[in-house]
């Protein structure tokens, strides 16, 4: 049976705006406090999922979030009406304030790690949502995160769902954005790759000096075996610690795979050729797999992070032709673009680059990688998803006129506590529930 990689990226929610939350992503420290254009967000990333549907690909939509979030700051001791707990979190902890208003749920490559039917013991697809323990504001998604899949793929005959891994350090969890999928055919078993920053359990083992590694070991060990998969479909990977130091604070700024490549760059993982053997071994030698190394030479790992050269999604259209979706800053800069050029004319699978602007999401650290997960769906899964949240002329048109009625053009940080910000949101995404049949998936509906 035909299998497809669905792209499920994230609607950009009504609150988002550049807080300078996430030490160790350089984009979202250089761009903190700048004004924000939630409209222009959300419409981004209707038209990189629209175009990749009109590509032939298989493309939804995943809701977002409820923020500013007024149960977080319950929970923290703030009390009185919806409006009194924003009005005394902004005055008296600003920074816990701006960080329950994030937006941040709109890089669903951190939403979850799924492995597909065809690699778990069980033959259904596994999703786990990320605890993503590391930051503050990107603790808050995983439970909703959980409604939402479950929303979305609700038929447990082909999907299995695990709750997020413990809220510690020690099982730090970002999802898809450290985990790699290798096949030589997207139905079949496959390789997958987990890429973590550190041992959480040995303080003995290479770990960054400057900024935080997110994924440990023993979440991906975790992970693994929640998902039912076998030492010979797994391949544990270490980052090199210095990238991370230099701002990678996720493999997918350094590293992408699809299907039988990867393309990555020279630096990116530790033990770099006892890795790519182990893979190369575990893949098998039935079909090529194709290692596409970037020299440091032909790009530096600085202008890797600034570009976002391999936060690019790899995708295989229709007529199996595999094109790269990169975001205009790498068609701006003029090494990033003599390389991928290049790369079209070489011997490798990859034979198209398309642009995209997504420099909304850009500014806080993410590329168009980061805005989509990943999951591949045989034909009867396909058709157990949740059609309302599966991309089509209709819901394209409806989320536009949704978001035209519903968004702000601008949002400025005073703008966020704002106590009718929460009315409009809440409204929003109340209708939003109606428009992707979800269910009552956010606290404020329950
Ligand atoms: N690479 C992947 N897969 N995802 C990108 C996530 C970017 C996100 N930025 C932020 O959360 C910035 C929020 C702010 O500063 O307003 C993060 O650091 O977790």
């Amino acid at each position: 049976m035909k299998a497809y990689e669905a792209n499920f990226d994230g609607l950009v929610g009504p609150t988002h705006n550049y807080a300078g939350l996430s030490l160790g992503n350089v984009a979202s420290l250089n761009n903190a406090r700048n004004h924000s254009s939630p409209k222009q967000a959300a419409k981004q990333g209707l038209q990189k999922m629209k175009a990749l549907h009109d590509l032939g690909m298989v493309q939804g939509v995943l809701a977002p979030q409820e923020r500013p979030d007024i149960s977080a700051l319950r929970r923290l001791g703030f009390t009185g009406s919806d409006a009194e707990v924003m009005q005394s979190a902004a005055s008296k902890a600003p920074e816990i304030y701006r960080a329950v208003c994030s937006a941040s749920s709109m890089w669903t490559a951190n939403a979850a790690t799924v492995s597909p039917s065809a690699d778990a013991a069980d033959g259904r697809v596994h999703f786990t949502p990320a605890n993503l323990t590391n930051k503050y504001h990107r603790s808050l998604e995983p439970s909703t995160t959980g409604r939402i899949l479950q929303a979305m793929f609700a038929n447990n005959q082909y999907f299995a769902h695990h709750q997020h891994l413990p809220d510690n350090d020690h099982f730090g969890d970002e999802g898809a954005a450290n985990h790699t999928r290798l096949c030589s055919d997207y139905a079949k078993n496959g390789v997958e790759l987990f890429v973590y920053g550190r041992y959480a359990f040995d303080s003995s083992k290479p770990a960054p000096q400057r900024f935080p590694a997110r994924q440990t070991l023993e979440a991906s060990q975790a992970i693994a075996r929640l998902h039912g998969l076998t030492e010979s479909n797994t391949v544990f990977l270490q980052q090199n610690p210095a990238v991370i130091d230099q701002g990678v604070f996720h493999n997918d700024v350094i590293a992408v795979g699809n299907r039988n490549v990867l393309f990555f760059h020279e630096h990116a993982f530790l033990n770099k050729q006892q890795g790519l053997q182990e893979i190369q071994r575990k893949f098998g030698d039935a079909s090529p797999l194709h290692f596409i190394e970037v020299a440091d030479k032909q790009v530096s790992v600085a202008d890797a992070i600034s570009t976002y050269l391999f936060n690019t999604q790899l995708i295989n259209l229709p007529n199996d032709d595999m094109v790269i979706i990169a975001p205009t800053e790498c068609q701006e800069h003029a090494g990033v673009y003599r390389y991928l050029t290049e790369l079209c004319q070489q011997n490798t699978p990859i034979k198209e680059v398309k642009y995209f602007d997504v420099k909304q999401s850009m500014q806080n650290g993410g590329g168009p990688a980061c805005l989509r997960l990943r999951v591949v769906l045989n034909e009867q899964e396909r058709a157990a998803v949740n059609p309302a949240v599966l991309m089509s002329e209709q819901l394209f048109v409806t989320l536009n006129n949704w978001v035209d009625k519903h968004y702000r053009d601008r949002l400025t940080e005073a703008d966020l506590a704002d106590p009718q910000l929460l009315i409009e949101s809440r409204t929003a995404l109340d209708e939003l529930t109606q428009i992707m049949q979800l269910g009552s998936v956010y606290s404020f509906q329950r």
